[in-house]
């Protein structure tokens, strides 16, 4: 039993519905051992009978027997393993892949075999070796002759020993001598017990087989042995074919990356530009956030929130319009905003409060010393919700004292501490049971200054001092606002949902805010405006999708030949676009390391230049961010790549390899 069979093998092409027949009934039987060459005139079907040898053409009739095992050419995988295994291809122009070493060019048909890395570098060299290119292994093909380069491509066929190897015009492209040594190749491969096929127009190429074959009008019209086969025992080299491995794809495309470094490189860096710009923004929305959190919080306490009345009968109104209505009354009708003791006691019943701090706050206060006097104040009685770390010298107020505001110390002398021991005297208008205004007046000791920061001017007096005031003044002295101390902080936003469903004579009795509510919105506006920030930036991050979709293209079109190479060797249909993808991914990957690396120097940058002004670090790239930026690069370069990858994988071999 001969080793490939042809059995009538019919093949046409169509134009529109004209059919032209190529290939009319071909029937052949090979031997291992043998050299064939195939004669014929030019367009008489040579090629197109090796593409269905070499399992590259499934469009055809009859049938390829390898062993006595009849080929299925409805199954992409078993041709692909035939490739891989049975055949080695050779071509009149070479087809080395122009940016892997001569080596690596040996080694991309090792690598889909099951040798170790180690065995898989030692053949390749014994390869370039035996077609006596050792010392050329680390050059690149453009560095080669014409007689080389098809040395190297003969080196590659051989690489994973495959039984069968097919030449079309192999010595097409080479002078005399390169003929005759890639020709003694040739003999020597025959020799070792494989088949070789080739074609050719030369009688003296064929003249060099065991066997010519001429073909005319599609059929085989002669037939002539010139010598005995060579010995066709079975070898003993044979090597176990198995797919291209994730990571050889990725170090392929990995090489392909750097051989056109400017390209990518501009790539690169667009967008890595999209990367940078969107994270920064994002950065500097967590940290105008956590500057705002951190101001806030350097002045209240928030395990303390404040109780004012309710007065708003809107049901729907927020927290924020109440206050302000309250706000608004206590000018007009005072006496609907005081909180009766009867009324805080249902706040120090709520479960988590500890106890209930009774206040007062007046806006429009005056202070003098002196000449020097501060209108329009806002006053308020300290309580424990007032952050001590507000106090900037001196204490908190204690009995017939007031802590002022940091700007006003400074009206009265430059050395604002000094201040601290000296008198003011307080006037603000409060109203009696008739609500009525009265003038309230007291001179107080200074005992300390505070500073108010972002959120404006802090004044205050002790409560009972306050008290006592008011009484003398015969105005009111209910309070109009509270503390109340919650047990934990956890607990606040509870205790503070608590106190505002509080129903006295069927209406909403209090207004409870925490820090915490305030914070909420704030951070909630930063977030907004730092994501809208960051969207506009991320608009770049488009533009570098539609680069990628370009280079990928680009490169498609480039590599179209390299598709077909590949394909011929044995590469799956997947695995080219897996090339394709791991090439756009990794470029997505460089770009996010390259941008956020860049906003991390821009975050350096802008928290160094700015550190003396704010004391706080405004840029805070958080790893939710880095994550983000990876993420979202990767997305965009698979999405990207998405289509032109599978075009790529969905080329048909023969048309690639014929590609300019
Ligand atoms: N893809 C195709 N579509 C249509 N016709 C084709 C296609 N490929 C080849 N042909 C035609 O089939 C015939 C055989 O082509 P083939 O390349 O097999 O000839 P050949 O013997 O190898 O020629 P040459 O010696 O010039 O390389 C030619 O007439 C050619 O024009």
């Amino acid at each position: 039993m001969a080793f490939l069979e042809l059995k009538n093998i019919h093949k046409s092409y169509f134009l529109g519905k004209e059919e032209f027949p190529v290939l009319n009934g071909i029937n052949l039987s090979f031997d291992k051992g043998e050299f064939v060459s195939i004669l014929g005139e030019s367009g008489g079907g040579k090629s197109t009978l090796m593409n269905i040898i070499g399992g590259l053409d499934r469009d055809f009739e009859g049938a390829v027997a390898v062993d006595g095992e009849v080929l299925d050419h409805k199954q992409e995988k078993r041709l692909d393993l035939y490739r891989r295994k049975t055949i080695g291809y050779i071509f009149q122009s070479f087809n080395l892949i122009n940016y892997q070493s001569n080596l690596e060019n040996v080694m991309t048909s090792l690598n889909m075999t099951a040798l170790s890395g180690a065995e898989r570098k030692q053949r390749a060299i014994e390869l370039l070796a035996r077609v006596g290119l050792k010392e050329h292994m680390d050059k690149y093909p453009n560095q080669l002759s014409g007689g080389q380069k098809q040395r190297v491509a003969i080196a590659r066929a051989l690489a994973s020993s495959p039984d069968v190897i097919i030449a079309d015009e192999p010595t097409g492209a080479l002078d005399s001598v390169n003929t005759k040594e890639v020709l003694e190749i040739l003999e020597s491969i025959a020799k070792d017990g494989k088949l070789v096929i080739v074609v050719t127009h030369s009688q003296e190429v064929a003249d060099y087989g065991t066997r010519i074959l001429h073909m005319s009008d599609g059929k085989i019209d002669e037939e002539k042995t010139l010598k005995d086969k060579f010995s066709n025992e079975q070898r003993t080299d044979e090597i176990l074919s198995k797919p291209l491995a994730a990571s050889t794809i990725w170090n392929m495309a990995f090489d392909h990356v750097r051989f056109n470094k400017l390209r990518n490189f501009l790539i690169t860096l667009g967008s890595a530009i999209g990367v940078f710009s969107v994270i920064l923004f994002l950065g500097l929305g967590n940290g105008i956030k956590g500057y705002i959190n951190d101001q806030v919080n350097q002045l209240a306490n928030p395990k303390y929130p404040t109780v004012m009345k309710n007065v708003t009968t809107d049901s729907k109104a927020s927290n924020t319009e109440r206050v302000q209505e309250t706000t608004q009354k206590m000018a007009t009708d005072y006496k609907s905003t005081t909180l009766s003791d009867k009324a805080l006691e249902k706040i120090n019943n709520v479960a988590h409060v500890k106890r209930v701090i009774k206040g007062y706050q007046f806006s429009n206060a005056s202070f003098t010393h002196g000449k020097t006097s501060v209108q329009g104040a806002q006053l308020q009685t300290w309580t424990p919700a007032i952050s001590e770390k507000t106090i900037k010298a001196g204490h908190k107020p204690g009995e017939n004292e007031v802590l002022i505001d940091k700007t006003f110390a400074k009206k009265i002398d430059s050395n604002w501490k000094s201040v601290i021991g000296k008198k003011v005297t307080l006037n603000f208008m409060a109203f009696n049971d008739n609500n009525t205004p009265v003038q309230v007046t007291k001179t107080l000791k200074i005992s300390g200054v505070a500073d108010g920061g972002q959120a404006g001017a802090l004044f205050s007096t002790d409560y009972q001092t306050a008290k006592e005031s008011l009484a003398k003044a015969g105005a009111i002295t209910e309070a109009n606002t509270a503390s109340i101390a919650v047990d934990k902080a956890e607990n606040v936003k509870a205790a503070v949902q608590k106190v505002n469903s509080i129903k006295i004579d069927g209406k909403r009795a209090f207004i409870g805010v925490s820090i915490g509510d305030v914070l909420d919105t704030i951070n909630t506006i930063t977030s907004l405006a730092s994501y809208v920030l960051a969207a506009i930036a991320g608009i770049s991050l488009i533009v570098s999708a539609i680069m990628i979709i370009v280079t990928t293209y680009m490169s498609v079109s480039e590599r179209t030949k390299e598709i077909g190479v590949l394909r011929a060797l044995g590469a799956r249909s997947k695995d080219i676009r897996k090339l394709f993808t791991s090439e756009s991914l990794m470029i997505g990957m460089i770009s996010a390391i390259a941008g956020l690396a860049a906003a991390y120097g821009g975050q350096f940058l802008m928290n160094t230049a700015l550190h003396g002004l704010i004391k706080y670090n405004i840029v805070q790239i958080s790893f939710g961010n880095v994550l983000f930026a990876i993420v979202i690069s990767l997305v965009i370069a698979l999405v990207a790549s998405f289509v032109p990858s599978r075009k790529a994988a969905k080329l048909n071999t023969i048309d690639a390899l014929a590609a300019d």
